[in-house]
């Protein structure tokens, strides 16, 4: 019981996939309140797979995904490819969504609603956008407007699949900025990137997977060439662990 309340995350045994196929195999740990963890692994590897399991997106093949969906409120930004930039809405109505939870869909948004919302676009330099379609956005000016969302759902729980590809230098720095203050106020981060140099200056943790969980802990400790290497030849072998897989099933 103690244990459970010093979790943001466990992983029990978990393995994830589509159509019974197992992508991410017999997860086992646990991410604690406040951690700032990047995944990272080769393209295929199930580290989008992995965030939407943990968002409850998908549904285990076995094995759980334990966080308290009462008390800890998730925000997860899906990769930008599967965000739909047609849906014809304002930057305002896109931002104004993160407060759903509280207002409701038909819910009024009242005097402190706006300045929130008036807050949270002007934290991601979106001032004077408010109107905008998010169509006629640039990807770095969507990719804003997403973090401006994630600010007003206020969650303890924070994941973000590959926030910063395709993001200028200055924009990807201003993200960051917004992630180390969830940090410090001990929000828990887990995020998917592919650039090492950023996770080195800014995740203190990582988790490489690659069909399972290659190495965990500290950052220095884990993005080795030879944890590198073992990532990448578990993804070009054939799938081993699904035969495993079958065999324990
Ligand atoms: N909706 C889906 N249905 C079936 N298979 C899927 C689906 N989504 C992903 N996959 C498969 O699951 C595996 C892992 O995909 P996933 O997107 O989790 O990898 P990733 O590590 O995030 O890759 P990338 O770095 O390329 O984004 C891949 O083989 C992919 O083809």
């Amino acid at each position: 019981m103690g244990d459970a309340l010093m979790a943001a995350i466990r992983f029990n045994d978990l393995t994830l996939g589509y159509d019974r196929r197992p992508v991410v195999h017999h997860l086992q740990g646990e991410v604690r309140p406040g951690a700032l963890l990047a995944v990272v692994g080769p393209n295929g590897a199930g580290k989008s797979t992995l965030l939407k399991g943990i968002a409850g997106a998908i549904e285990p093949l076995s094995g759980s995904v334990g966080l308290d969906r009462g008390a800890t409120r998730i925000a997860y930004l899906p990769q930008a490819a599967d965000v739909d930039r047609r849906f014809p809405i304002s930057v305002l109505d896109l931002v104004s969504m993160g407060l759903w939870r509280r207002t409701g869909w038909l819910g009024g948004v009242g005097r402190k609603d706006r300045d929130a919302i008036e807050h949270a676009i002007a934290a991601v330099g979106l001032t004077g956008f408010e109107d905008r379609p998010i169509g006629a956005l640039s990807g770095g000016q969507m990719q804003r407007a997403l973090f401006a969302r994630l600010l007003l759902q206020d969650a303890k729980v924070i994941l973000l699949d590959e926030p910063l590809t395709a993001i200028d230098a200055k924009t990807a720095a201003d993200l960051l900025d917004l992630v180390r203050r969830w940090n410090a106020e001990e929000r828990t981060v887990v995020a998917v990137l592919h650039d090492f140099e950023i996770v080195k200056a800014v995740f203190p943790e990582t988790l490489l997977v690659a069909r399972e969980a290659i190495a965990w802990g500290p950052t220095a400790d884990v993005l080795t060439p030879e944890n590198l290497l073992k990532a990448r030849r578990m993804i070009e072998a054939p799938d081993p662990a699904a035969a495993d897989c079958r065999r324990a099933a």
